[in-house]
């Protein structure tokens, strides 16, 4: 249903005296979401995760410009289009509980974004208290404003605002950051009960063991690139993920030893190559310079020249 392809986003900046200046914080992006699939978008902190989602929405700030394809159900997703979907047919589970209004009681909130998506009043207040009830919020916490309510709470509140429309896409941005184990638990069920009832989803997340838990496919994407994406059971398999990040990913699982390895964090910008390069012990001349293509491998797709 949605499908993304070389995804480009860059923030104007004004500089000293330098006039505008472009910094691109997503180079090459790719994901596809089909009706039924929890698919995964996997980084670490600052590699752009947020930032898809925002795109795919169209709620980047103004000073962004997004390059590369979208459609969705096989139309072109043009910026007038996702302002017509989001809310009712595509709909988000933002990072932050920041993005509660806080002056509006919570029940009210979802009741809210219940009729936005297309729902009669009527039926937006059952839905408000049937999802109330699905995620523990008892009716103490309806008549709350949202600094009044814990951490966990609020983001339980959060997700409920988003999925009591019945989006057919749901883009769930850390949904499970902030909640106590059960609550994690309890919300990956919910988002996998999503997707096996025709929803698709697409879940941001750096954990990966509560990815691979729900995930049908997973993408693996690195300073604003995506390096490799793989059908979730590959990282099941020694030998399966193909890009030496991936592989460094898998290494530092517990199941596999939790190797360490370096560039988890801070990647270095490179030379239009591929922004693992420098972390990386494979690395030659090319993978400094060329962004490397995306090639088709048994498991899925791969960004790297030693592929
Ligand atoms: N409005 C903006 N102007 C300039 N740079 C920005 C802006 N918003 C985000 N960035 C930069 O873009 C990069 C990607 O940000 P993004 O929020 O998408 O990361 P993320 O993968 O969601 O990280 P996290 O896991 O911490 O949420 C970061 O380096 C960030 O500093
Ligand atoms: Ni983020």
């Amino acid at each position: 249903m949605l499908e993304i392809h070389d995804l480009s986003v860059a923030f104007s900046m004004y500089g000293s005296g330098r006039g505008k200046q472009w910094t691109e914080v997503i180079s090459a992006m790719e994901v596809s979401v089909n009706r039924g699939e929890v698919v995964a978008v996997i980084g670490s902190s600052g590699a752009g995760k947020s930032l898809l989602a925002h795109a795919v929405l169209g709620i980047l700030p103004p000073n962004a410009e997004v390059g590369g394809t979208f459609a969705f159900d096989g139309e072109v997703l043009t910026e007038a289009r996702k302002r017509a979907l989001r809310g009712n047919t595509m709909a988000l589970v933002p990072q932050s509980v920041g993005y509660l209004n806080p002056l509006v009681r919570v029940k009210a909130q979802v009741v809210r974004a219940a009729g936005l998506s297309g729902m009669t009043r009527r039926a937006a207040r059952q839905s408000q208290a049937d999802i109330f009830h699905r995620y523990g919020l008892g009716a103490s916490v309806e008549g709350k404003y949202p600094h009044q309510i814990s951490g966990g709470m609020a983001k339980r509140v959060l997700t409920a605002t988003a999925t009591v429309g019945e989006a057919d896409l749901l883009i769930a941005d850390e949904p499970t950051s902030g909640l106590d184990p059960e609550s994690v638990q309890k919300e990956l069920h919910h988002l996998r009960e999503l997707a096996d009832a025709g929803k698709g989803i697409l879940l941001i997340t750096h954990d990966i063991a509560a990815a691979l838990s729900i995930s049908d496919r997973v993408s693996i994407c690195y300073a604003g690139v995506t390096l490799e994406t793989v059908g979730a059971d590959a990282f099941g398999r020694p030998g399966a993920l193909v890009h030496p990040y991936t592989r460094g990913l898998w290494n530092a699982l517990p199941q596999n030893g939790f190797q360490p390895f370096q560039g988890l964090s801070f990647p270095k910008k490179s030379g239009g190559g591929c922004p693992f390069a420098f972390s990386c012990s494979r690395a030659t001349h090319p993978c400094l310079t060329l962004m490397p293509p995306l090639l088709e491998t048994d498991e899925g797709e791969v960004r790297c020249h030693h592929a």
